[in-house]
């Protein structure tokens, strides 16, 4: 394993299942309590030196189904290695005619409507059971220091500036069917901008494991809602995905130096740190032995 710390973890989503334009350094695939992540895990090394690591979300080769993904497995592994950070991509439908295929969006809300068949908590079945605050679904602090950095990628692109996007709603639904006309319909009404089948409960997790997370959206598609476009298809979306991929690539060169070391120095304080301790109302003499051992795995600081 690496020697530096490695503070930064990138979850690559559709499209983007390799960051192959940095220094490859090595690859680690631990196994936690809760089973093997997606994929092993790359640590790879920016221009400056500074090692990061990354996660194809659907494996390398996109043979995790949405509603398969070893979300669990993907943060512990990701907080295990010490990660304190994950800045997150996704591709994304988009529910508003000014959000087009191609423009980049930072979202602040979530609304889920996934189906609850998903395991979304890692106080599932311990006998220890927590309510982690999740009223700002990302970290803002994040989400806030990464904005104008991606922004001026976007911007000086060299195949003509791209748009981006803030403080925008993102509906996860359970697919993997894309959604009807009349859904579509719905989650605008609701207050939906983009959606995607991903961040529920990747960012659940990262609240729980006490993680900074911030999510990336790259859109591909206006979904079902338009009239006068055919509903979306997986060719419609990868015909931007590849675009999309490649600038993602760029924003992590670009980005992740800063981010790593905000975090180093403290700087981004995430919501979530030392949060979790508040949440837990099980009285500690209940807790189960097997349990604060699996717990361990990713917050050790409670639970030894
Ligand atoms: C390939 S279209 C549907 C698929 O794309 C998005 O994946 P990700 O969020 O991992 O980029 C969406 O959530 C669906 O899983
Ligand atoms: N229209 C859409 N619905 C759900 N997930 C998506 N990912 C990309 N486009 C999508």
């Amino acid at each position: 394993m690496s020697e530096q710390p490695i503070l930064v973890g990138v979850i690559g989503g559709s499209g983007l299942y390799k960051l192959d334009n940095l220094n490859f350094i090595d690859t680690v695939n631990p196994e936690t309590p809760w089973g093997f992540p997606s994929s092993p895990i790359q640590i790879a090394e920016l221009p400056s030196g500074i090692r990061i690591a990354f996660l194809a979300r659907h494996g390398e080769f996109h043979q995790h189904a949405p509603s398969e993904v070893p979300a669990q497995a993907n943060i512990a592994a990701l907080k295990h290695i010490g990660v304190q950070a994950i800045v997150a991509f996704s591709a994304v439908g988009s529910l508003q005619e000014e959000i087009a295929p191609g423009d980049f969006v930072i979202p602040s809300g979530i609304i889920d409507r996934t189906k609850g068949i998903r395991p979304s908590s890692y106080f599932e079945k311990v006998g220890i059971v927590a309510h982690a605050m999740f009223g700002d679904a990302f970290d803002n602090n994040l989400s806030e220091f990464l904005a104008p950095k991606v922004r001026q990628v976007l911007e000086a692109h060299p195949e003509g500036s791209v748009k981006l996007h803030e403080k925008k709603t993102v509906v996860v639904m359970e697919g993997p069917a894309f959604s009807t006309r009349a859904e579509s319909l719905m989650y605008r009404q609701i207050g939906g901008d983009i959606i995607n089948m991903s961040t529920i409960p990747e960012a659940k997790l990262a609240r729980e494991a006490e993680l900074s997370y911030a999510l990336i959206c790259t859109s591909t598609d206006y979904d079902a809602w338009r009239v006068s476009e055919e509903p979306v298809t997986v060719a419609e979306v990868v015909k931007t995905l590849t675009k999309n991929a490649n600038i993602s690539k760029l924003i992590t060169v670009e980005c992740l130096d800063a981010v790593h070391h905000a975090v180093a120095e403290g700087k981004i304080t995430s919501a979530a740190k030392g949060g979790m301790q508040y949440s837990i109302i099980t009285k500690p003499e209940a807790w189960p032995q097997e349990s604060k051992k699996k717990l361990s795995y990713i917050l050790p600081d409670y639970f030894k």
